[in-house]
């Protein structure tokens, strides 16, 4: 708790010296508290810088935590102006690492036992650090004891999580400032955007999440032709230890050692499309944290993921509306890229569906300008996210994980193929998805699925009637008894006025 002013004290002054007050001054609400600011002192030390620039560099020193709750925000463009957005996926969360001992420490703590117990083989040179955890290099032990199977060990901070609270408490506390100063501080959401941030960053410091995540994937892409995931070993993680297979490939930003290698640059690149579009339509499940610092390129030409530490779900809703509006778009279909919108609760139900097919025209027609093989899928669903918006849609996080998953997609397959038409690659697979969603084969499907919760239903079923319409006979017997008494009490009434009546007119005779 002690070191909570100091703590407020360095962002006051990082404010202070990146001259952020500036930026934020004209907007905000009480005049009074308007002109105050105007007073305040102005540094001129990074005057010359973009504003984007300068609340990057602000977050940059403010340390890790500050560091990825800017890379999250860069990636809610229904939040922030492009630019900002822009710069703020440039910052890099790279750290020096910690001590190797202190790895080790977290090992044996959260392993229970000593090191060379554990590994047969464990290289204290981490290959890797960044703001919560690094990676270190080790050997499993063989059957026979010798050195088997190589693994990459990743090993929380220690102490994090005080950090990590701390940073979030003020971070809380500024939501709540920015909602009661700004006047756009409402519609900007911060104390939810804050508490999104919060999950996902005790997401990541679950480890045995990342675990699952992994097998999860493994087991989808099992024997894959196109994508290999590192076998995850249970019996050597733990909340704060991750042991999984090591992976031997280039890494997919080196272009000149993949044409060493004579891998396809061609076929990689459409075989990131397929994966990415396999993950979302057929398993509803997506790595997304797809940025190439974690994608790399095995010797026959598969690719390799690390880190699922982010992972984005999708319902069987979300992606039915999803292949429409994608399919609707490219037909140039606005009315149905509306009608879905509003199918699909993505917008209010009051909301004008003329209105909203004007706007996503409006945004969408400049798109097909282009030659469709440089249109960019992200960009479009980023335009349908930014239109949305003015029709007080909330985005949903999972479909934001998914438009920022399809940028680094497109990213990456238009840096390994620059004529790769990522819709020539799509549409075949999206209509063949379509195609079994809605065809005959879809509702035997459906059919069998549900068949052993119908054969349990079933011999229920006449009793369950029976208690329905038994129910519905007494409510019916209720309300004609309610009925019947409250008639009862109005005929009371009159009579009592008419007897009422009937004596005075006899007394006063
Ligand atoms: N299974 C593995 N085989 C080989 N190298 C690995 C493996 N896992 C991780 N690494 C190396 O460690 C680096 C960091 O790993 P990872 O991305 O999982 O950690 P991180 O702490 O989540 O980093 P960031 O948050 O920056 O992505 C990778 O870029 C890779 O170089």
């Amino acid at each position: 708790m002690w070191c909570w002013p100091k703590r407020i004290w360095v962002i006051i002054h990082t404010v202070y010296v990146f001259g952020l007050l500036d930026l934020v001054q004209p907007h905000i609400r009480p005049l009074w508290l308007q002109k105050l600011a105007r007073l305040f002192p102005r540094c001129r030390q990074y005057r010359q810088e973009l504003p984007a620039v300068r609340l990057r560099l602000a977050l940059e020193s403010l340390g890790p935590i500050f560091v990825k709750f800017g890379q999250v925000l860069s990636t809610r463009p229904d939040l922030l102006p492009a630019d900002y957005a822009r710069e703020l996926s440039l910052l890099q969360d790279r750290v020096p690492p910690f001590d190797s001992d202190v790895a080790i420490k977290v090992i044996e703590a959260e392993l229970g036992k000593p090191l060379d117990a554990i590994y047969a083989r464990f290289n204290p040179q981490p290959v890797a650090s960044a703001s919560i955890a690094q990676v270190h290099e080790a050997n499993l032990f063989a059957a026979d004891g010798g050195v088997g199977q190589k693994v990459a060990v990743k090993v929380l901070r220690p102490n994090i999580a005080p950090v990590i609270d701390q940073d979030l408490a003020l971070m809380a506390v500024g939501a709540r400032w920015v909602e009661w100063l700004f006047a756009d501080g409402k519609r900007l959401k911060p104390r939810e955007v804050v508490a999104e941030f919060q999950n996902y960053l005790h997401d990541e410091l679950d480890l045995m999440r990342e675990a699952a995540n992994a097998s999860l994937l493994g087991r989808q892409f099992t024997d894959s032709s196109m994508l290999i995931i590192p076998a995850v070993y249970y019996d050597y993680c733990a909340r704060r230890v991750l042991t999984i297979e090591w992976m031997d490939g280039i890494p997919v930003a080196c272009l000149d050692r993949l044409r060493g290698k004579n891998i396809d640059l061609h076929q990689l690149a459409r075989y990131g499309v397929e994966i990415f579009f396999t993950q979302v339509f057929d398993n509803g499940f997506f790595h997304a944290d797809m940025h190439p610092g974690n994608i790399m390129v095995a010797d026959d030409g598969r690719y390799i993921a690390l880190d699922f530490g982010i992972v984005g779900t999708l319902t069987d809703y979300d992606k039915r509306y999803l292949a429409i509006n994608f399919l609707a778009f490219f037909n140039r279909d606005y009315h149905r890229v509306a009608t879905a919108h509003v199918e699909s609760g993505w917008v209010p139900p009051d909301t004008r569906v003329e209105e909203l097919e004007a706007a996503v025209r409006a945004v969408c027609e400049p798109i097909f300008n282009k030659p469709l093989a440089e249109i960019s899928f992200g960009m479009v669903l980023m335009r349908l996210f930014e239109t949305s918006r003015r029709f007080n849609v909330e985005i949903q996080p999972q479909l934001v994980l998914l438009q920022k998953t399809l940028l680094n997609i497109e990213g990456l397959g238009r840096q390994l193929d620059p004529e790769l038409d990522l819709w020539a690659t799509a549409k075949p697979f999206l209509t063949r998805w379509m195609h079994n969603q809605i065809g005959i084969k879809a509702l035997w499907k459906t059919l069998r699925q549900e068949a052993p919760d119908w054969a349990q239903m079933l011999p229920a079923l006449p009793r369950k009637l029976n208690a329905l319409v038994d129910e519905k006979r007494q409510l019916e017997w209720r309300d004609a008894y309610v009925h019947l008494l409250r008639t009862q009490r109005q005929q009371n009434f009159w009579l009592a006025v008419i007897a009422l009546v009937l004596l005075a007119v006899f007394v006063f005779k």
